[in-house]
């Protein structure tokens, strides 16, 4: 085959109008590929402003379902819900996650009943849960415990999907709790509920604003680095995400974001699964921070780093720019 070349060929002619742009856009972003990661609250008509993540909210169930419908009417198709637990529900052995009645089962319940048509994720882990930030259950030394953390977890994973969860979401990074959470599922009746497995989430430093968020950050010592994974792995990466999916995880997770564009890039390319990114609170902080200092225009930001998780190959991302995106794009 012979390729024509310049003058013959200009690949600037098919980028010389709007039209034609359109016509040759390889990849597109649409409301339909965001979930939103929504902070839940005691009270009623609370909203608390999260000053290191300026523009996202803590909510009380109340509100969480009025950013529900907002969600719906912009065309989200999937809700994250992460809670903020009072400190005198938090221990130990994080025990309030297997409470049927506990702050995120209540906002489950609430969201099914007012807007049945939008998904719930819930993210399994113990972090907002435990009086120690750490994702499980500690021994003497500190370390967290792998096997018995997963009791814990295929535990509060039946309380969300009890509750109403529609895709259960261990970010926990515990070695086999995937398979064990499946079988549990199965076996209680949610044949139907999802695993989002957290597949390769890397111990990052763009985690900072979401442990304000979730009120674990005075609480957490030392670092979650004996669970997640090195920044400086990739052939690990894709041996985690081929464990979940042989374990029954439906789709696999890459969190950080941008940071982490070729770990998605090549799961997508090797395995030929639904992929999602995290784009996580130190992400969104640091568009919102460049916005603030007038060096660089929010909207563009937001769409373009969007648009490169599609481009990488994701079937979607966790924002929380997603309303702001989603409404950019027009359902
Ligand atoms: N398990 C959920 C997270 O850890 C989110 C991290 C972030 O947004 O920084
Ligand atoms: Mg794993």
């Amino acid at each position: 085959m012979t390729h024509a070349s310049y003058p013959a060929l200009r690949l600037r002619r098919t980028r010389a109008a709007a039209w034609t742009r359109a016509l040759h856009a390889e990849n597109r972003l649409h409301p339909s590929d965001l979930i939103w990661p929504l902070f839940v609250t005691e009270g009623q008509g609370e909203e608390e402003p999260i000053s290191s993540l300026p523009g996202v909210s803590r909510w009380s169930v109340d509100g969480i379902v009025a950013r529900a419908r907002e969600a719906r009417d912009a065309g989200i198709p999937c809700l994250a819900l992460f809670p903020n637990t009072q400190a005198d529900r938090r221990s130990d052995d994080g025990e309030e996650a297997l409470n049927p009645d506990n702050l995120m089962c209540r906002a489950i319940r609430a969201i099914k009943d007012a807007v049945p048509d939008i998904g719930i994720l819930t993210d399994v882990a113990l972090d907002p849960y435990t009086a120690h930030g750490q994702d499980g259950l500690l021994d003497e030394q500190g370390y967290v415990i792998n096997d018995a953390t997963i009791d814990v977890l295929i535990g509060q994973s039946l309380n969300q999907a009890a509750a109403g969860a529609d895709i259960i979401a261990p970010s926990d990074m515990m070695d086999g709790r995937v398979g064990a959470i499946r079988e549990a599922l199965e076996e209680e009746g949610h044949a139907n509920v999802q695993i989002m497995a957290y597949a390769a989430k890397y111990a990052s430093a763009f985690y900072g604003p979401f442990r304000d968020a979730v009120g674990s950050s005075g609480l957490l010592k030392g670092d979650k680095k004996s669970y997640q994974m090195d920044p400086a792995n990739s052939e690990e990466a894709l041996r985690e995400v081929a464990l979940d999916l042989a374990e029954g995880a439906d789709s696999v997770m890459v969190k950080p974001g941008l940071p982490y564009l070729d770990i998605i890039a090549r799961v997508k390319d090797r395995f030929e699964v639904p992929v999602f990114a995290y784009q996580v609170s130190g992400e969104y902080a640091m568009i919102e921070a460049a916005v603030a200092a007038g060096v660089g225009n929010r909207d563009a930001l937001v769409l373009e780093t969007l648009l490169a998780f599609k481009r990488a190959g994701c079937s979607g991302v966790l924002t929380y720019h997603a309303l702001h995106a989603a409404r950019l794009l027009g359902a």
